[in-house]
């Protein structure tokens, strides 16, 4: 196991500093990287991604690339406009609703990704869950055509609530993290797209069990992860049977390095579908003491059913 703390080119829901751990099994590397709140029974499923990745593997991709939005942070209109001009996608996934941030300050933000991306460019947004439902019809209505509104209140009850009001289609995100989630979003017709995200939702096929349950169409999105990790969403994104939207896959740029040579970063608006391999130099670069994160992996992995099998051993 080993032990990074990447840092983060512009803060991100909070975190500067991208921290996680490194496994490697036989089928290769995988990646534990639960933000700093989460607890025991949480990180679990993130354990179980990580796991999956090193001593399961994939089931086979059906297709080679990936096409992905570009993150725009919660910055303000000039750096977001250059950030989604230097992506090269053809997709914005923006931020809004953050801490110490106006409505004012969104609405700018979007209308300059939208110039940037320029006509047949496509444009959704991310409240994550902050907006009451009276704040998110409001601004909707204000925000003007968008691909879709991710999570733009906290409960199921709301989103349905906004999703009646409003034409622009309403994706959960948050909404959607245990096995019984998909159902309880059906039956609130709450959504009209899920984001799926391989870590909370406990790895590749929890996720194509998630993404069947929900009979919605589904976006993959990373949880700002290294090459490693994004590896496992590109893998997930491939298996899909359907993919009609673009993933949030495209997410290494928001952090200042990474730990393989190969990095998964974006060319023409997409990624590749392959694992890149750990490089030693890379690693060493962000490589931290990892004694609270081998606590935080062993109070995970006894979550998940006490003592890892046998094949946990050969992990280094
Ligand atoms: O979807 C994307 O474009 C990138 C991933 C992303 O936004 C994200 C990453 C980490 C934690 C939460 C979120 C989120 O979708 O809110
Ligand atoms: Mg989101």
């Amino acid at each position: 196991m080993r032990v990074f703390a990447i840092p983060m080119r512009t803060r991100f829901r909070g975190v500067t500093r991208r921290e996680g751990m490194l496994v490697r099994g036989p089928a290769g590397w995988g990646e534990f990287s639960p933000f700093p709140e989460y607890g025991a029974k949480e990180c679990a499923r993130w354990l179980a991604a990580a796991r999956e990745a090193a001593h399961d593997g994939w089931p086979a991709p059906l297709r080679p690339r990936i096409p992905v939005n570009v993150t725009v942070p919660a910055v303000d209109a000039e750096t977001a406009h250059r950030i989604t001009r230097a992506s090269g996608c053809r997709t914005a996934k923006v931020k809004v609703a953050e801490p110490g941030q106006s409505e004012a300050d969104d609405l700018a933000r979007v209308e300059a990704v939208r110039d940037a991306l320029g006509p047949g460019g496509k444009v959704r947004v991310d409240a994550n869950g902050a907006w009451d439902p009276d704040t998110a019809v409001r601004m909707l209505g204000l925000l003007g055509e968008l691909e879709y509104a991710e999570q733009p209140c906290a409960t199921l009850e709301e989103l349905g609530l906004v999703r009646r009001r409003v034409d622009t289609p309403i994706a959960a995100d948050e909404s959607i993290r245990r096995a019984e989630d998909p159902l309880r979003v059906r039956a609130a017709e709450a959504a009209d797209v899920v984001v799926l995200k391989v870590q909370p939702l406990g790895g590749v096929r929890a996720a194509l069990r998630v993404a069947e349950a929900c009979g919605l169409p589904a976006v993959v999105s990373s949880a700002v992860e290294t090459s490693v990790g994004l590896a496992a969403g590109a893998a997930l994104a491939a298996a899909l049977p359907e993919l009609p939207y673009a993933c949030g896959l495209g997410t290494l740029a928001l952090l200042e390095g990474d730990v393989v040579s190969d990095p998964l970063t974006v060319t023409d608006g997409a990624i590749d579908v392959r694992r890149p391999e750990v490089d030693e130099d890379a690693l060493r670069r962000y490589e931290i003491d990892g004694a609270a994160w081998r606590r935080r992996a062993a109070e995970a992995q006894e979550e998940l059913g006490g003592a890892p099998p046998a094949t946990n051993a050969e992990a280094v």
